[in-house]
């Protein structure tokens, strides 16, 4: 009797080694990515399903295995249904894919603008949200605000977020170099994680970093605290030194600024899988 068909057996060539790396970067960073989520406990029932599957087949229980695989047909629709937003967003990441460096990118002098600015809604504790666009357009956004079109400057963050004017309401959206408008109204996060004193500036400043690539900068009218957001998570600032906030800033806009170029496809949905 043939143990092994040593026929079926071939050296795997240079192509079948790419695939499987490929393959199981993809399993590995779905793994990364849905740890501690409840796709994490959709991914266990699951398997428990096709468990019993196995169970009620070993022992010839023929109506719970008809049932189970019914119902283990119906599960790529339920997957889509469930997964509808975590699927809108990688593929909307996965869309501002660009050939193209964006050559407004934000520079050094700006941001020093916007951190003064940010620095004194701090000292005054009067509230501030400021979102930097990076490679996805953050245009819907924009939209709902007031249209501004301006050159960023320290004086123009500062009137903006003067409270009891008109525009200090909701976001300044910083793109291409210009503040395209304020009073924008983001997303706010449903991050049931988030520590329950966050109000809704925290929550819209988080909200943005979780749908697009975008980096927010909050300024809380409590406690005067400058946070950065990035890819839903927010950093407190400690560091009180402009000059180590500004390098702060810098590090979390560099991707797109010194990577920009060369961001590829394979770049852009590594980066929609790393949330
Ligand atoms: N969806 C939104 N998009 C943009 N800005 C928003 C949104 N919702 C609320 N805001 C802004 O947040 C302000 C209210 O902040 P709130 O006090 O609820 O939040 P907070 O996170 O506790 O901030 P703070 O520490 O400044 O009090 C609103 O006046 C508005 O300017």
């Amino acid at each position: 009797m043939e143990i092994l068909n040593i026929e079926a057996i071939r050296i795997p060539t240079i192509t079948d080694i790419i695939d499987i790396v490929i393959l199981a970067y993809i399993i590995y960073k779905l793994l990364v990515l849905i740890k501690g989520t409840r796709a994490m406990q959709m991914i266990a029932g699951i398997a428990l399903l096709f468990f019993a599957s196995f169970l009620s087949g070993v022992f010839h229980l023929n109506t719970l295995k008809t049932v189970i695989d019914s119902t283990i047909s119906f599960l790529p629709i339920a997957v889509i249904v469930l997964f509808q937003y975590e699927i809108r967003k990688i593929l909307a990441r996965m869309g501002t894919y660009s050939f193209i460096k964006n050559h407004e990118s934000i520079e050094e002098h700006i941001i020093e603008q916007i951190l003064k600015a940010a620095n004194m809604l701090s000292k005054e504790k009067k509230g501030g949200l400021i979102v930097i666009e990076r490679g996805q357009g953050l245009g819907q956004y924009i939209e709902t605000g007031i249209t501004i079109d301006a050159k960023i400057s320290f004086d123009l963050i500062i009137n903006i977020f003067e409270p009891k004017t008109a525009l200090h309401d909701g976001a300044i959206i910083i793109s291409k170099g210009r503040i395209a408008a304020a009073s924008c109204l983001l997303p706010l996060s449903s991050n049931p994680h988030l520590p329950p004193h966050f109000g809704t500036r925290h929550r819209a400043g988080i909200g943005i970093t979780e749908e697009t690539d975008a980096i927010a900068i909050i300024i809380s009218e409590e406690t005067g605290k400058i946070s950065f957001a990035k890819n839903g998570t927010i950093m407190h600032y400690k560091d009180k030194s402009f000059e180590g906030m500004k390098n702060h800033l810098i590090g979390l806009l560099e991707m797109e600024n010194k990577k920009g170029s060369k961001k590829n496809l394979l770049g852009k949905i590594k980066e929609a899988f790393k949330k």
